[in-house]
């Protein structure tokens, strides 16, 4: 067992812990929907083959979710991603069958959600999953305690059960004293905490947020950010997150899912998505990102030189590089990255500075070019699926993510991660 220098001060990327587990709570396989007339002709025929304003036309149909499959794991925070109108609220409520998808499977613990009857959908949805809308969804008319309590109305739990958990919650989300306020003496924040309560009082396995946050002006945003981080941490729930936001999808997610036009562009943990964005598209999204917040010492480190001494201070591979910058800069000997008592390679200054200074294109990074950078395991993410693998970085190769992605020091929400 090899003890590495990671302090409790220093971040390790969330996903690690629930990469850990294989079962899945949602295995999502080849999801399909399709809007308009006869959406079932568009699926499996070249109809689907079409670009979207074609299939518009010809159709009258629009394929807001194409194809898409991934897995999300127990107490994973996962994020989907892309901009406005790439198909992100249709597949999270497909998932529920909020929309019902016109192709493909959902399972949930294993159960097809699509074969449920409304009496076993109901009980899901009552039971198994809440929702967090960006418009709070609060009944104006019921006290803060009411709104809190409600999913456990419906569900039929006694009176005095519902409200000793509705106080409860209240408490979680730093609500107390405001039991007897209605949603309209609230600021928007404090509506959105009475929102988490409501969900998280029915003690559902899943968590959806459609962009929660969007309405909130931006540092009570972060607080929400900050919020979502804590309550994850104490509840431990699995967590769908829809955004549009990168900064808070690297914040929150432990693996984000970016969307485009209906289909997955990539899917990946953080450091993933900016170390090695797959396309223009994804690497547009990453651009001012950053990478010492995000990219972890897997991402820069290189193989020992033979001369070089091995006697230096350890750390770990999903230590991100921020937290590593002073001890490698302070060290006389290579920073070593230790993995279960294994040496996987060396950090030094040449490292930290070439994540920290602004990439130019095309020219090589300094990096030796035989050296594998992350893990396979690692960069097929996508568990199980095809489309999400991404590149691994290749200094040698002007468009890999080391290389792409640049480091404008903006201040973005990534930094904040933990
Ligand atoms: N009920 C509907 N009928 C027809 N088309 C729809 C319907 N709902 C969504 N769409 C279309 O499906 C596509 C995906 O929409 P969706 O709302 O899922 O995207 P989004 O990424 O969540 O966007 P936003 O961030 O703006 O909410 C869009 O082209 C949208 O116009």
């Amino acid at each position: 067992m090899v003890t590495t220098m990671t302090s409790p001060t220093q971040q390790v990327r969330p996903g690690a812990a629930a990469r850990s587990e294989d079962r899945a709570v949602l295995d999502v396989r080849g999801l399909w929907k399709v809007f308009g007339p006869r959406p079932d002709r568009v699926v499996g025929t070249p109809l689907a083959e079409l670009p979207r304003s074609e299939l518009r036309a010809r159709t009258g149909c629009v394929t807001a979710v194409r194809d898409v499959s991934f897995t999300v794991r127990p107490r994973e925070v996962f994020v989907v991603m892309g901009l406005s109108g790439s198909g992100k609220s249709t597949l999270v409520r497909c998932l529920t069958r909020l929309v019902e998808p016109t192709a493909g499977e959902v399972l949930f613990d294993g159960e097809d959600i699509r074969k449920a009857g409304d009496r076993r959908l109901r009980e899901l949805r009552r039971h198994r999953f809440a929702m967090v809308f960006q418009n709070f969804g609060l009944l104006p008319h019921r006290r803060v305690l009411d709104n809190v309590a409600y999913g456990l109305e419906i569900r039929g739990t006694g009176k005095a059960a519902r409200y000793e958990r509705a106080r409860e919650m209240v408490e979680l989300v730093g609500l107390s004293g405001f039991e007897d306020s209605y949603p309209d003496q609230l600021s928007g924040g404090m509506q959105q905490r009475v929102g988490l309560a409501r969900a998280l009082a029915v003690d559902p396995d899943v968590l959806f947020f459609d962009e929660p946050f969007s309405a909130l002006d931006p540092l009570i945003r972060r607080d929400m950010q900050n919020e979502v981080i804590r309550l994850h941490r104490e509840v431990g729930k699995t967590m769908i997150f829809i955004t549009h936001d990168l900064a808070e999808a690297l914040k929150l997610g432990d693996r984000i899912l970016v969307m485009r036009d209906g289909e997955l562009v990539q899917m990946g943990t953080p450091d993933e998505v900016v170390g090695a964005p797959v396309d223009d598209y994804v690497r547009e999204f990453v651009r001012d990102v950053p990478r010492a917040n995000v990219l972890t010492t897997r991402w820069i480190m290189r193989p020992p030189r033979p001369d070089e001494p091995l006697d230096g201070p350890e750390t770990g591979p999903d230590v991100v590089v921020r937290d590593v910058v002073h001890t490698v800069l302070r060290a006389t000997r290579p920073v070593k990255v230790v993995e279960g008592g294994e040496l996987l390679g060396v950090v030094t200054a040449e490292e930290i500075l070439g994540v920290l200074a602004e990439p130019v294109a095309g020219e090589p990074t300094g990096k030796p070019a035989d050296f594998a950078g992350p893990s396979s395991d690692r960069t097929s993410a996508g568990a199980g699926v095809g489309v999400g693998a991404v590149k691994p970085i290749d200094p040698a190769d002007p468009s890999s993510g080391r290389t792409s992605a640049g480091s404008s020091g903006k201040p973005v929400g990534s930094g904040e991660q933990g």
